[in-house]
């Protein structure tokens, strides 16, 4: 059973996870990593040249594989991963943390970032309309919900870690 970080983008998965696993001596995963590392490609690009259904279709792949192995590591999941029911059973068999956002705070934090083509444009308005899609699928899939808006990522991974003992 893996301890797998969901959450929208800016909510801190691939800042927190790291650091979690420094803590707990766990092997680290962030599957948007794998699929930049498995293709040799951006996701921005992914999105760009094929287009998100083939984006989703990679990371459908990447997520179920990395949700399959055995053994015990931190995961940070993409933001859109929830989206698929498929990935939402595999997820019922893991420790799911929430990293909650809101969505004038996940902007503040991934600012204009390219490296995000979901949000291209109008980041919070995206951001509004993500969190209300996803937000029932985040609040499901999960086991314990940490609000981070208000923690530094540091903080946030202290509490998971207290919140798991305590
Ligand atoms: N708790 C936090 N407080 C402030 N900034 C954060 C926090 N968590 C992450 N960040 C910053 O927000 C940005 C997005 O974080 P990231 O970990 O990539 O989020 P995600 O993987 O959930 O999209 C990064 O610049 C990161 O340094
Ligand atoms: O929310 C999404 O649909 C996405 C979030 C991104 O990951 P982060 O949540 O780590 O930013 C990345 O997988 C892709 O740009 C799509
Ligand atoms: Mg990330």
């Amino acid at each position: 059973m893996s301890l797998v970080l969901v959450g929208a983008p800016g909510s801190g998965k691939s800042t927190v996870g790291p650091a979690l696993a420094e803590r707990l001596e766990l092997p680290f995963v962030d599957v948007d990593q794998l699929i930049e590392a498995g293709t040799g490609r951006a996701i921005a690009e992914i999105f760009a040249t094929d287009g998100e259904k083939a984006f989703r279709d990679l990371e459908r792949e990447a997520t179920l594989a990395v949700l399959a192995e055995p053994g015990e590591r931190v995961v940070s999941l993409g933001g859109g991963a929830v989206l698929d029911p498929q990935v939402r059973d595999a997820l019922a068999a893991h420790e799911v943390v929430w990293l909650k956002v809101s969505a004038g705070r996940a902007a503040d934090r991934v600012g204009l970032n390219v490296a995000r083509p979901l949000l291209l444009g109008n980041v919070r308005g995206r951001l509004i309309k993500l969190l209300g899609e996803r937000t029932p699928l985040y609040a499901a899939a999960a086991g314990l919900t940490v609000d981070t808006d208000d923690l530094a990522a540091a903080e946030v991974a202290d509490l998971i870690i207290a919140e798991r003992s305590g």
